[in-house]
């Protein structure tokens, strides 16, 4: 039981050299980059928290979830035990679940679903049965999880195909690009660890971490804008950058121009 727990009891290794800098941390650069969830998730929260009020607090759970994402990815990488790898796996898994269940729009339900709580239900139900699966091959849970990902990205895709919005055009094609850039490197790690390790560059699974927090950060405030469009739409949403909305880069966000619920009541 003890040796799920032991270092480097997990089948997956990453191209990164093992104990290069620390011989407390086995991927030093793959676990500080993991800290890079802890500066975007708070942010996130911050600037998503006028939307989630309007909305539903409940969206405050992804970026809420995502902090356990960055830690158990940075224990995971540390330690590279077969625990770190499962709570890795398993809390991006719960992440996407939340996701599911908030933003999934609504016009894309099965036909036998009536309403978002039947829809939770579902998701609920299909997250316990992959949790237990995960068990069976973990070494395919990874690219289980991808497919997932690509999933949501082709539901943006859909979604944003009658937009005519500019923002939120350069916004989506902004999160594409950053996300086609982080598959890459996750990919090039996995598969091309001879290739890059001969040109004594092994931190590409780093630098997946940084670009899928951004890629995350652009994609969610997107599905975000486009379930505020439809769910609440006295409340005219729009899209701004943080910290500043003229700037060419920086942290997207939605503004609530209209009426709010509190504004309705008086
Ligand atoms: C369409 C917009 C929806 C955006 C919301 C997507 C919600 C994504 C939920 C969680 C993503 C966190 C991923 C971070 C992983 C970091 C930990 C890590 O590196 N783990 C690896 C092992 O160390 C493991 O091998 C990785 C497995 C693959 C995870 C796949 C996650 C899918 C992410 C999809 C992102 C879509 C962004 C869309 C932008 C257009
Ligand atoms: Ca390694
Ligand atoms: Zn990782």
């Amino acid at each position: 039981m003890a040796g799920v727990f032991s270092y480097e009891s997990s089948e997956i290794d990453w191209c990164e050299d093992n104990y290069k800098h620390s011989e407390h941390i086995v991927e030093y650069f793959n676990t500080i980059s993991s800290f890079f969830f802890f500066i975007i998730s708070p942010i996130m929260l911050y600037l998503l928290h006028p939307y989630a009020k309007e909305r539903n607090l409940a969206i405050h759970m992804v970026w809420t979830m995502m902090i356990f994402v960055g830690l158990f990815s940075a224990y995971f990488h540390m330690t590279l035990s077969f625990v770190g790898q499962m709570l890795d796996e398993l809390s991006i898994l719960w992440v996407l679940a939340m996701v599911y269940a908030v933003w999934f729009p609504r016009r894309l339900f099965p036909s036998f679903i009536k309403d978002r709580s039947a829809f939770s239900i579902l998701v609920l139900v299909v997250t316990i049965v992959s949790t237990l699966s995960s068990f069976v091959k973990p070494t395919a849970n990874a690219y289980a999880l991808n497919c997932f990902g690509l999933h949501m990205v082709y539901v943006l895709a859909v979604e944003m195909r009658c937009c005519n919005d500019q923002k939120a055009l350069r916004l989506c094609k902004l999160s594409m690009v950053v996300w086609v850039l982080a598959i890459s490197c996750w990919i090039s790690d996995r598969f091309g660890c001879s290739f890059w390790q001969s040109l004594n560059f092994c931190y590409l699974h780093g630098i997946w971490h940084i670009l899928i927090v951004i890629a995350v950060a652009y994609g969610s405030t997107l599905i975000a804008y486009i379930d505020a469009i439809y769910e609440i739409p006295y409340s005219l949403p729009g899209l701004q950058y943080w910290p500043c909305d003229k700037w060419a880069i920086g942290i997207p966000h939605i503004v609530l121009k209209g009426t709010t619920k509190t504004q309705k009541r008086c």
